[in-house]
């Protein structure tokens, strides 16, 4: 992690906290949580644990709450109007992400994110990864910027295939290229945590697969959650599962028991493809 001046540091305290030096073992915490969108609430009494350096899967039918609950750790919502938690708290490494002091748009480099749509700035290859370090405080040189620039591309799996490229524009990539270009923008800011809202929607077998081993590799290094409408896609790439129905979390568990052992009958009849 590039740590930034110790000026930086010391008027950021409790964000910092967001970044341990050591991994515990919970990444994110939510507790009794609540959420609305004006008079309409979409999360009810949600209490969750995710582990660190794990893969978790929200899956549930339609509507059911997934990626408003993915937004609340980054605090995307806050800039929805209207919506807002009306009860509970999220927890991240044990700070609570709501404190008065907490900064969100650090909280969101901790905490990166990658959409459904691959949303590449139209920029070269090299600039959309280069952009949040170039908007971070704190000066690099131009080989330090290099330097961060391939880290991100090969940690994404794409530095062999635009090495020769890195200054064309980043919409003349493949679907599935200018996703791990996203993911590459995501991870050039050195997140804990990354976000995965249907990461593979709108990509073909060939380049889900890559998205796939992508995230089995990264895992070793980052907390990934991933909203996901693919069972077999929860099941061949989470370590936990979370099934939610109608703002209500259901059941959630170890991913190999949820699938093949569900305590809850509406988790079999979800999985099972009976409704959804
Ligand atoms: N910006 C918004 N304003 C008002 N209501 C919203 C907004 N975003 C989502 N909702 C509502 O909140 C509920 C949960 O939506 P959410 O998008 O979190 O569900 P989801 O499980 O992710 O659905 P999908 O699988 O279709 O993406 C739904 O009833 C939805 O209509």
């Amino acid at each position: 992690m590039t740590t930034g001046t110790s000026a930086t540091r010391a008027a950021l305290p409790l964000a910092d906290k967001l970044k341990p030096k050591r991994v515990t073992p919970t990444a994110i915490e939510v507790d009794q949580l609540d959420f609305a969108y004006g008079a309409k609430q979409a999360l009810f009494d949600v209490n969750l644990e995710l582990p660190a350096r794990r893969v978790t899967a929200f899956i549930g039918p339609s509507g059911c709450g997934k990626t408003t609950l993915l937004r609340c750790f980054n605090r995307m919502n806050d800039l929805v109007p209207e919506a807002r938690l009306t009860r509970g708290a999220i927890r991240i490494h044990s700070a609570d992400i709501h404190a008065p002091e907490v900064d969100p748009t650090l909280l969101r480099k901790r905490v990166g994110m990658v959409f459904q749509k691959s949303n590449p700035f139209p920029k070269s290859i090299y600039d959309n990864v280069a952009y949040g370090l170039r908007i971070q405080r704190g000066r690099r040189s131009r080989v330090q910027l290099d330097e961060a620039v391939e880290r991100a591309l090969r940690a994404a799996a794409l530095w062999d295939e635009v090495r020769d490229r890195l200054h064309d524009s980043g919409l003349a990539l493949s679907g599935g290229q200018q996703q791990r270009l996203c993911i590459a923008r995501a991870l050039a800011v050195e997140p804990d945590i990354l976000l995965m809202d249907e990461p593979c929607a709108a990509l073909d077998p060939i380049a889900t697969a890559k998205i796939e081993e992508l995230i089995a590799e990264l895992k070793r290094r980052y907390t990934i959650v991933i909203v996901t409408h693919s069972m077999q896609q929860a099941a061949r790439c989470s370590d936990k599962t979370c099934f939610f129905y109608m703002g209500r979390l259901v059941e959630s568990g170890d991913t190999q028991q949820v699938f093949s052992k569900p305590a809850n009958p509406q988790t079999a009849a979800y999985i099972s493809g009976h409704f959804g």
